[in-house]
């Protein structure tokens, strides 16, 4: 199947700056997919974006969609709809209005029009708002016109930027859901830019993590929590996120300042080890692989997050709130099978194999 999108070797360096803002990115969405790009503030989606639009020309690279460059084609007619966090809707003018403006811009019969902003007002359950002023409006209301404002033109592929960041956390769930059910229902291609994890999950069939203007990983969205390929994707994702230590193998046993802990299937050198929170276990004092001292108990309905200090090193895990953790205690921290993997200290990129605590230690 030909991609809806795909992005090859793109590049962005703004003139005057040494970095590039997006780096020799590839990727490709495909037909009716959502496609999330993630990263913190900075890391260049926005400028990902603005070039599939044509708002920023490339560096380098190419943009594709349905198999044909569209880097030469101007903005207005590559047939891609953006939708920002500021919605781009007219508060003066009706819903009506707002919906038919993309259209009779491109001055498009009446009947035509007509049409298409019915259809749309259908799609977005907003028949009963259609005369009324987009100044009455509530935000996720607006939103949806911004949105309707883009679905009417048909775009082949839609590019949300932080459409939901504006929004309060009932409209934006509710939001979620009508993306959701529009997406499926006309089998839009959407990217999907945003800065929350939980956004992306909830939304993305799958999720293209970034930093420094690096795509790091492309994952099912069901996947990428539990195998991060990259140790940025490790250090982003998950609430918390999985405790990094950078160290060095020797001998068998993994060693980080004061730090030591025995380890089987892991290669000789410079490795960043990453514990996963939920995975780990408290025990007693004395059992299990490591023991510390509890820093912090962070309650949080069902479940309480700690920190436990092991050798100077901050280790944070997920514990059913029944354990009642109190701070301050000695405890022993427990490491199954499955809770390590480690990351190649130069190229930060996931080793194979699975590392385990060495029988002896555990
Ligand atoms: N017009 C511009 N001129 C120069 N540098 C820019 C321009 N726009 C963005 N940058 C720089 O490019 C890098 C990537 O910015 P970009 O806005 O794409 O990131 P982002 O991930 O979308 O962040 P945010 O969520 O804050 O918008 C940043 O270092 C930013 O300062």
């Amino acid at each position: 199947m030909t991609p809806k999108l795909s992005l090859r070797q793109l590049s962005k360096v703004y003139p005057g700056s040494e970095v590039a803002a997006v780096d020799r990115i590839d990727l490709d969405v495909q037909p009716g997919e959502t496609l999330a790009l993630l990263g913190s503030s900075g890391c260049g989606k926005s400028t990902t974006l603005n070039m599939i639009v044509g708002l920023e020309q490339p560096s380098s690279g190419d943009i594709q969609i349905d198999g044909q460059s569209i880097v030469a084609t101007p903005a207005g007619k590559r047939n891609v709809g953006l939708v920002f966090q500021d919605y781009a809707v007219f508060t003066s003018m009706s819903v009506r209005q707002n919906l038919a403006f993309g259209l009779s811009v491109k001055g498009r019969p009446k009947a035509e029009i007509a049409r298409a902003v019915a259809e749309t007002a259908e799609l977005l359950g907003m028949r009963d708002k259609l005369d009324a002023r987009a100044q009455d409006l509530g935000g996720s209301e607006l939103q949806r016109v911004a949105i309707g404002r883009t679905l009417v033109t048909r775009p082949s592929l839609l590019l949300l930027d932080e459409p939901l960041s504006n929004l309060e956390t009932a409209a934006r769930l509710a939001m979620r859901r009508e993306l959701r059910r529009l997406q499926k229902e006309i089998g839009l291609t959407i990217v999907y830019v945003t800065h929350d994890q939980i956004e992306a999950l909830s939304l993305a069939d799958r999720i293209a993590v970034m930093s420094a203007g690096k795509i790091r990983q492309v994952e099912a969205a069901t996947r990428i929590m539990d195998n991060p390929a990259h140790v940025f994707v490790a250090s982003f994702l998950g609430d918390p996120p999985m405790t990094l230590i950078r160290g060095k193998v020797g001998g068998g046993v993994f060693r980080a300042d004061g730090f030591a802990l025995p380890l089987g299937d892991i290669p000789e050198g410079i490795v960043t080890l990453g514990l996963r929170p939920q995975a780990l276990r408290l025990v007693a004092p004395g059992e299990g692989a490591l023991t510390g001292r509890l820093s912090q108990v962070e309650p949080r309905g069902a479940e309480a997050a700690l920190t436990l200090d092991c050798a100077g090193k901050a280790i944070r895990l997920l514990v059913p709130a029944q354990t009642r953790p109190v701070p301050g205690e000695t405890c022993g921290l427990s490491i199954p099978e499955g809770a390590l993997v480690a990351f190649d200290g130069d190229t930060n990129l996931r080793l194979p194999g699975a590392p385990h605590v060495a029988e002896a230690a555990r």
